[in-house]
Order: C-alpha cells, then sequence, then structure tokens
C-alpha cells in the first residue's frame, strides 16, 4: 500500500470532513508522508511564561530575561515572556512589568504576554506590551479554578479586554484550556472547546490556540476537535498547545500538521504545566518539535545550536533534568 493511500486511511479513520481531506489534496509528498503545504511553521516558544509559572522557587527576574533573550537570538519568532495574572495567584510572575522592560526586544519577534482582564491589559499597556493573550476554559470547573469567574463571565470579561486592546492596537491571540480533558470535569465535549475558539476568534482574536493543559489527547482525539473548530475558525488561524504529560504530544502535533495546521505551542526543555491543573507536565519540548521539523524539511527559523544553548542555560538555572528527548540525545552527543 503507498503512503499515500495509507495517509488516506487514516484520515477516514480519523473522521476528517471532505473539506479538510480535499485540503489535504493540496499537499506535497515530503520525506515519505503527506503533510500540509506549509510555507513557514510558527513556534509560540511558552516556556517562559507556561514554562516558569508553576516553579515553586522564585526564579530570578535576570534569569528569566536571559532565556527570552536566548530564546529570541536563536530566531523563535514569538516568545510568551510573562503574565499580567494577579500576583496572589501566580507569584512567579509577579515581576512582569520588570521582565518586560529588561528584556531585548529584537525587531521582527512577537513578546506576547497573558492578561486576565482588564486590570491584567492596564498593567500590559503600561509595560509596553504589543501582544496580549486571553485565556477562557472549555469547562466550568476549571474556568472556576483558573480564573474565579464562569465562562460567560469570563468571555465578557475577554470581550472588554480585546476591544480596549485593540483600540489601542494591541494584537489579541486566544486561549481555549482544557480544549481536550479537564482536571475536575474529564472528557471535554469537542464542538463545545470549537464553539469557545469560535466566540474568541469573533470578538476579534487573531489566532486561537486550543489547549491540551493536562496533556491527556490522543491523535484520534485531537483530529476531532481541530475538525469541530474549523467548523468555527479557519485553519490557518489555529494554534495547538499540546502538553506531554500521557507522552502523546508528538504524536498529536504530526496529525494537526496532516490538517493543515501550522502554529506550535512550545516550551523549552519541556518545561511547565498549569499550578491550577493538579499533575500535568509540561508543554512538548521546543527542541523535540524542531527536531521533527527538521526531518520534514519544513522551515521554522530556529537555529538549533543555539535552542540547545537556551535549553541548557535554563535546565542548569534551574538546576533540573531537561525533558526534551531530543536536547538530551544531541547534547550527549556533543559532550
Ligand atoms: C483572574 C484573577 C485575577 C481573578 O482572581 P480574583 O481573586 O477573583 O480577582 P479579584 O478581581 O477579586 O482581585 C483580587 C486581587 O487581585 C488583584 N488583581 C486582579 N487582577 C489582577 C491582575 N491582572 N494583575 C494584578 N493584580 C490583579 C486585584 O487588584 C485584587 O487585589 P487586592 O485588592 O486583593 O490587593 C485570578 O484568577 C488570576 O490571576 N488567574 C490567573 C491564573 C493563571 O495565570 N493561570 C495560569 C495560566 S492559564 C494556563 O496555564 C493554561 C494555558 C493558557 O497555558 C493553556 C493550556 O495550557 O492549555
Amino acid at each position: 500500500m503507498s503512503a499515500a493511500i495509507t495517509v488516506l486511511k487514516l484520515q477516514q479513520r480519523l473522521g476528517l470532513s471532505s473539506a479538510c481531506r480535499a485540503s489535504l489534496a493540496r499537499t506535497t509528498q515530503q520525506r515519505g508522508l503527506q503533510i500540509f503545504a506549509a510555507d513557514q511553521i510558527t513556534i509560540v516558544e511558552v516556556g517562559p511564561r507556561d514554562g516558569l509559572q508553576n516553579e515553586q522557587t522564585q526564579v530570578p527576574t535576570q534569569v528569566k530575561v536571559e532565556l527570552i533573550n536566548r530564546l529570541a537570538e536563536a530566531g523563535v519568532g514569538a516568545v510568551e515572556a510573562t503574565s499580567f495574572v494577579s500576583p496572589k495567584w501566580v507569584p512567579q510572575l509577579a515581576d512582569s512589568a520588570e521582565v518586560m522592560s529588561s528584556i531585548v526586544k529584537l525587531p521582527g519577534v512577537r513578546y506576547p504576554v497573558l492578561t486576565p482582564n482588564m486590570k491584567g491589559l492596564e498593567r500590559a499597556a503600561a509595560a509596553g506590551v504589543k501582544e496580549v493573550a486571553v485565556f477562557p476554559a472549555a469547562t466550568e470547573a476549571f474556568s472556576m479554578k483558573n480564573l474565579n469567574a464562569s465562562i460567560p463571565n469570563i468571555l465578557a470579561c475577554c470581550r472588554e479586554v480585546v476591544a480596549a486592546a485593540r483600540d489601542q492596537d494591541i494584537a489579541v491571540r486566544g486561549y481555549v484550556s482544557c480544549a481536550l480533558g479537564c482536571p475536575y470535569q474529564g472528557k471535554v465535549n469537542p464542538q463545545e472547546a470549537a464553539k469557545l475558539a469560535g466566540n474568541l476568534y469573533d470578538m476579534g482574536c487573531y489566532e486561537v490556540s486550543m489547549g491540551d493543559t493536562i496533556g491527556v489527547a490522543t491523535p484520534a482525539s485531537t483530529a476531532k476537535l481541530f475538525q469541530a473548530c474549523q467548523e468555527h475558525v479557519p485553519l490557518q488561524k489555529l494554534a495547538a498547545h499540546m502538553h506531554d504529560t500521557y507522552g502523546q504530544a508528538l504524536a498529536n502535533i504530526l496529525t494537526c500538521l496532516q490538517m493543515g495546521i501550522t502554529v506550535f505551542d512550545t516550551s523549552i526543555a519541556g518545561l511547565g504545566g498549569c499550578p491550577f491543573a493538579m499533575g500535568a507536565t509540561g508543554n512538548v519540548a521546543t527542541e523535540d518539535v524542531v527536531y521533527m521539523l527538521n526531518g520534514f524539511g519544513l522551515n521554522h527559523g530556529i537555529n538549533l545550536d543555539k535552542l540547545l544553548a537556551a535549553s541548557s542555560f535554563i535546565t542548569g538555572a534551574l538546576g533540573k533534568q531537561n525533558n526534551s528527548r531530543a536536547a538530551t540525545a544531541m547534547l550527549a552527543a556533543q559532550a
């Protein structure tokens, strides 16, 4: 059986719509596996925010700044730098204004931050931020745990933040947390998560990142979610934010690539996890994703040597082992 037929059968089994399969007809065959003919894959590096927010020991501001600078210098086009959330809720990121005023802002690099409410937006705007993200959750239970507000209330808050940000020429990205599973409610209906993504897109988020906050997704559930999302948000405006708790994140990203998604949130050295999602591990490691993309010959703009240096820097500074299998192997080979 040819590789193309195998992929078609896989797509049918995953229940991909005929529209989605038609878009795959515009694919190129690369290294024996069909993937979408994207000119460019965008990596949104979330390590300095998602990766560090749950660290129990306070990470010095200068370490955060150096990490962000190193990632940008490595060619990462978007580095999510910090959060303007309540410091009572996330003490680790209480130094967000100082971080933003200390980093070197390279031309062409985006430095988005999280803003849950108007207070967050005002603080971010005062710090000169040019891009923010709002982050409602797909389940009521997680919305209460993470933001202390119901989904309708947080959506109203997001609408206010998006409108005010756009008035100030601040771009807004949207996240849907717990889009593929919730630590408190379990399974999540993909249609509900997709509808929420549509709400964010309709209110003015330029892109919506679907979060597997607790890393329970599989390629099958990932395909179902993104298929549902396409009813509400154009494919090229969707991103995947995969945590790797169950070791499925790379496979989920490959599924996304096959569906035409080209934006992926990743975390250097696989750091992180949400403080309000107990047991969740870090995001898929940036190094692992870059290694896979290199295998396909896809453009991402990242210099792997500089990325590995950033990876060694942060694991050294935190005194942690590297959760990236690719980085661990490549660094061992260099030693
Ligand atoms: C939304 C709130 C603030 C509600 O929290 P609340 O306690 O209901 O807020 P409040 O409005 O009652 O205010 C309480 C205090 O916080 C202050 N406050 C209020 N807002 C701010 C702000 N922006 N910046 C600074 N201070 C703020 C406010 O001024 C007040 O101060 P006090 O009068 O007591 O001195 C809180 O729940 C919060 O900050 N939550 C953020 C939680 C968070 O950051 N979670 C992790 C990120 S989400 C994630 O990781 C998932 C994601 C995005 O990565 C996707 C995925 O992984 O799938």
